[in-house]
């Protein structure tokens, strides 16, 4: 699964996700963020409400940026919590949405807060089940795919350490569109979803479409996964 279409400008590839680290960092810093959208996901905004939670769960958004989605998960009545490597990036969020938050040392990170919403600012991979809490599902729009391909079985396994509670993952990808697909061809589940999340997850591919981004096809999957009954 290629991660060109998501985020043009991710790193080059690394073993350890702390090597990408700075190179993220100067990504804000240069304003880089082609990845940003200036707008609410139009597939959150869809399918959303099929993740069926009761008002009020917290949903976690990991890799977050400074993403609009989740001011709209805000506005759905749920409590978020995020994570964002750049300081650059949780500064942008709350200066752009006019929001005035608190900021407080947190074990390795900073949490930035604004009523429901609390951003952590630090490596993910150092995040803790006890700094994240309980939360109901996790909104992951471009953070897998953020990833290197060899650190996203990392990724997805800290995930399962950090959250074994959490039942449900809204997962968006994008990826090239193999040339060898057809009009014909019914979408499927990529092979390297399967791989990552199959073992704990009955994976859905609820939607998928392909559209034309730069002379490209980039197909546009989202996947409902629920983990295995415990
Ligand atoms: C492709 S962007 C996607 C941002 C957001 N999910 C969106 O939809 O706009 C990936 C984000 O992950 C952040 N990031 C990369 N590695 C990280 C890490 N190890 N811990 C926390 N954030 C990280 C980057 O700074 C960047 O903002």
């Amino acid at each position: 699964m290629s991660n060109r279409a998501q985020q043009p400008a991710t790193p080059s590839s690394s073993a350890a996700t702390a090597r990408d680290n700075p190179l993220w960092l100067q990504f804000w810093r240069d304003q880089r963020d082609d990845f940003h959208q200036a707008a609410v996901n139009p597939l959150l905004r869809r399918f959303w409400n099929g993740q069926d939670l009761a008002e009020g769960s917290r949903v976690f958004v990991p890799l977050c940026g400074k993403s609009l989605d989740l001011i709209w998960l805000l506005e759905q009545g749920h409590e978020v919590i995020g994570i964002e490597l750049s300081p650059v990036a949780v500064a942008a969020f709350f200066r752009e949405n006019s929001l005035k938050p608190s900021r407080r040392k947190i074990g390795k990170f900073v949490a930035w807060r604004h009523d429901r919403l609390t951003i952590l600012c630090g490596d993910y991979f150092s995040l803790t089940a006890t700094d994240l809490g309980t939360v109901a599902a996790v909104y992951d729009r471009a953070a897998l795919t953020a990833l290197p391909e060899e650190v996203r079985k990392l990724y997805v396994a800290h995930l399962e350490r950090i959250l074994p509670d959490t039942d449900k993952i809204f997962l968006l990808t994008a990826e090239e569109a193999e040339t060898t697909e057809t009009v014909a061809t019914p979408p499927e589940i990529a092979a390297e979803v399967r791989h990552l999340y199959a073992e704990h997850f009955d994976i859905e591919l609820t939607h998928a479409e392909t559209l034309t981004e730069a002379g490209e096809f980039v197909d546009y999957k989202l996947y409902r996964l629920n983990a295995h009954p415990h």
